[in-house]
């Protein structure tokens, strides 16, 4: 149930019976979330104020130089979510393995697993661009009571039990769904507390943005370039506006609600593109797809790849339908 300025807390308690396994713990789960959110939000918005932006001189698994908020947040996520007890298991762009979370009792009994982009668009930190935290949840496969194991993280996107994202820009918001449709909420900083400001956010089935790092051009695959060749034609309702912040979370929001295409193509630089399938597309995808969107590689529906690694990529087509299912049919 869905009333305009009800506050998160209460959203999540009255929604709690729309989940299957109603036992409050994905409830806590996301209490959780949204209050390590709180703390990241906090130290982004004094990103010029202390000493917290630039590199910490370490790379991770991706080969990209980490941001010293691209640590700030994934050890804030982690603490939370350990500390609150209620996940087994933890996987992050910033970590080379998944974090076994044993429990207070060493009995790894809790049911859900995080994967986690704690900071997305790390390349936008030290310019005051938006940033966000994307998040993508599941229940375990392995029988509680034992350690969680790689199998419980390489489940497809289409088994995912929760997804969201947090955004940091003009104001705060952290838009979630747990498969009964896609919610906003936005911080009121002065009191600490999200207010459901975007109920039930639909992807307009058509729109007039197409968001691509266009400087990668010349290694795009021929159906991509032709794709961006036919946004630019002076036809119909054409041409179409050219939008890339950078940050995929901003893109993507900002495409939900006026309707758009976001592309992160394969190139023939990287076959796999950019993007990380388990914690950036996955989430995204199923966001995208409860809000009436699609999401693909160009020819599969993301939610429906099978996983085989933990950091794996994927090219990624994602956004209003209409367009999507465009850009696919210049892929054929
Ligand atoms: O600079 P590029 O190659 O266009 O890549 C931008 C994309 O890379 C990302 O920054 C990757 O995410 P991280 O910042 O979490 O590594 C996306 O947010 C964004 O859409
Ligand atoms: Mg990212
Ligand atoms: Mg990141």
């Amino acid at each position: 149930m869905q009333r305009k300025n009800q506050t998160l807390g209460e959203f999540i308690i009255e929604n709690q019976k729309d989940f299957p396994y109603a036992s409050g713990e994905l409830s806590r789960l996301i209490n959780s979330i949204r209050l390590a959110a709180k703390m990241v939000n906090h130290e982004v918005n004094k990103a010029g104020l202390v000493d917290i932006t630039g590199a910490v001189g370490e790379t991770n698994i991706q080969g990209e130089d980490q941001q010293k908020l691209d640590v700030l947040a994934n050890e804030t996520f982690i603490n939370t979510l350990t500390n609150r007890e209620i996940v087994c298991g933890i996987a992050s762009e910033e970590n080379d393995e998944f974090i076994t979370i044993k429990g207070q009792k060493n009995d790894h009994r809790n049911s859900y697993v995080v994967l986690m982009d704690p900071l997305d668009g790390s390349s936008n930190i030290d310019v005051n661009v938006s940033v966000g935290t994307i998040f993508s949840i599941y229940r375990r496969v392995t029988p509680a009571g034992t350690p969680v194991t790689l199998e419980d993280f390489l489940q497809p996107g289409n088994l995912q039990v929760a997804a969201g994202y947090i955004i940091y820009g003009t104001s705060t918001m952290l838009v979630y769904t747990t498969g009964n449709g896609v919610n906003g909420f936005t911080l009121n900083p002065a009191l600490g507390t999200y207010y459901l400001s975007h109920p039930n956010m639909k992807f307009p089935e058509d729109g007039h943005i197409y968001s691509v790092n266009e400087g990668n051009y010349i290694h795009f695959p021929q159906g991509i370039k032709d794709y961006i060749k036919y946004c630019q034609e002076e036809k119909e309702d054409r041409p179409y506006t050219s939008r890339y912040i950078g940050s995929l979370v901003s893109d993507i929001h900002r495409n939900m609600i006026k309707g758009g295409v976001y592309l992160y193509p394969s190139t023939s630089k990287s076959p796999n593109g950019k993007l990380r399938l388990l914690y950036e597309c996955n989430p995204m995808a199923f966001i995208t797809e409860q809000a009436g969107g699609k999401a693909s590689d160009g020819y599969r529906r993301i939610l429906d790849i099978k996983p085989t690694n933990l950091h794996e990529r994927t090219p990624f087509v994602c956004g209003s339908k209409n367009m999507v299912e465009k850009v696919e049919s210049f892929m054929e």
